[in-house]
């Protein structure tokens, strides 16, 4: 298993590139089951989900390739499965994804049920009932979603659907089906998240009636087929937001090209609050930081967006770890994402968690150990607090930070840190 070597102590300088958002890229790859037209997405991360769902939807029988350029190209004329096999699933949940868009266009789908993960036990109960008010029968059965339309319908029917909390791939799963659907269905309490906005916009350019997406209203009005498109995916916020917390910390000036910081304002707000200066460019973010030692740790509580993330939880905590003062972090999305807390001790880090709430006390310095990642978010958080540490950090583990992150090491190598990987 492949290892990060981490030597601390550098500040970061330069510019780097931020790639297109894996949770973007995830739903927009299965969309394109939405068509019998090929789909290019551009701008698709190269990352583990990423070869992940390509090689999913090639099991259905899709062709799912990546040209030189880049770009992926998807044609789903045809489909042998319309099946999603737990051998694939259990490695990325984001393969839920393909539910929707499998019913609505073939009529059928057989999903693994995902199960839990590191950072919680993430039912999809809402899923099932959402699809379900939209006429599909699914049951249960041998850890499988078996879900078809019900007797006598051709195609799924409009809904109104409000679900019991804000689901990212919940509110996804809906807008993909009711793309295809007959009549209207209306989303309330639909997620915001910048990657809903972009999916929303690839399918329009399909040829999708969407109105309100970006709110927690959406209306969709259904259309019998939809054609190919060719569309750009988002550029990837938390990467960003990564990299941010990584420059905070070590100190620096740093350009992330690309960089949304209008999706950002939550985490670049406590940025600021805590002395980093953070300016929206032409064409991405600049970040400048007098380094760890001369920033005031900053408290907050991760919610649905436009709030604070809690994909940039782990990685804001690190930061606060060497930070000065106390600060109160509280996770109310996911249940179980402290994870990295217990690696950050043996960093040195003073932290005390108290069910969804951890009290952060900042040290002045953290020492270079052996860590182990154990969830994506949870991987990137060590790698910060690594770049800061004494001494070198061996980070363990890493195919959890590879699901998620296009060359990380290579963009922060570029910009002057001392890291490297260790294939073993
Ligand atoms: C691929 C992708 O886009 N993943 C993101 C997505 O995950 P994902 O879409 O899985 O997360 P959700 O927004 O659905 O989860 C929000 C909360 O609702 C609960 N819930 C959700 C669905 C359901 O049927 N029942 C239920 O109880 C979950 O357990 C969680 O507590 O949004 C999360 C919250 O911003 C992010 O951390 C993930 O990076
Ligand atoms: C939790 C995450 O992803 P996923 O939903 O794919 O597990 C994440 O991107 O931080």
């Amino acid at each position: 298993m492949d290892k990060l070597l981490i030597r601390g102590g550098r500040r970061l300088h330069g510019e780097l590139l931020v790639s297109g958002a894996k949770n973007a890229a995830l739903p927009q790859l299965c969309a394109a089951l939405l068509s019998a037209d090929p789909v290019t997405l551009h701008n698709v991360p190269r990352l583990q989900d990423v070869r992940t769902m390509l090689k999913l939807l090639r099991n259905m029988g899709v062709a799912a390739e990546r040209s030189d350029d880049g770009a992926v190209h998807v044609d789903a004329r045809v489909l042998s499965t319309p099946e999603a096999p737990y051998e694939l699933v259990k490695t990325m949940r984001a393969s839920v994804l393909a539910l929707g868009p499998l019913l609505a266009r073939f009529g059928e789908a057989t999903v693994s049920l995902p199960g839990g993960c590191a950072i919680g036990s993430r039912p999809v109960d809402q899923h099932v009932r959402g699809l379900s008010a939209m006429g599909a029968e699914i049951v249960l059965e041998h850890g499988y979603m078996i879900a078809r339309l019900s007797a006598g319908r051709t195609r799924l029917k409009g809904a109104r659907i409000t679900t019991d909390m804000v689901t990212v791939t919940g509110t996804e799963n809906f807008l993909m089906a009711a793309a295809l659907a007959e009549g209207e269905t209306l989303l309330e309490n639909a997620a915001q998240e910048p990657e809903i906005a972009d999916l929303a916009e690839m399918l329009i350019a399909m040829g999708a009636r969407i109105e309100g997406h970006g709110s927690s209203r959406i209306r969709i009005q259904g259309v019998e087929r939809l054609h190919g498109c060719s569309h750009r995916v988002v550029a990837d916020r938390i990467e960003a937001g990564t990299f941010l917390c990584a420059v905070a910390a070590t100190g620096g000036d740093v350009l992330l090209r690309h960089g949304r910081a209008d999706h950002l304002d939550a985490v670049i707000e406590k940025l600021r609050a805590a002395g980093v200066e953070v300016q929206a460019v032409q064409d991405g973010i600049r970040v400048q930081s007098p380094g760890s030692a001369k920033l005031c740790a900053q408290g907050f509580r991760t919610t649905e967006y436009p709030g604070f993330p809690t994909d940039m939880q782990a990685q804001f905590m690190a930061l606060n770890c060497i930070a000065q003062g106390r600060s109160t972090v509280t996770e109310t999305i996911f249940e179980n994402r402290f994870m990295h807390v217990d690696e950050l001790l043996r960093l040195g880090a003073r932290i005390q968690v108290d069910g969804k709430v951890a009290v952060i006390e900042g040290v002045a310095r953290l020492s270079g150990a052996t860590v182990t990642a154990t969830d994506l978010r949870a991987s990137a958080s060590l790698v910060i607090a690594g770049l800061v540490a004494d001494g070198e950090t061996v980070l363990e583990h890493v195919h959890h930070l590879d699901r998620g992150y296009d060359c990380m090491e290579a963009k922060l190598r570029g910009i002057g840190a001392d890291i490297e990987r260790a294939s073993a």
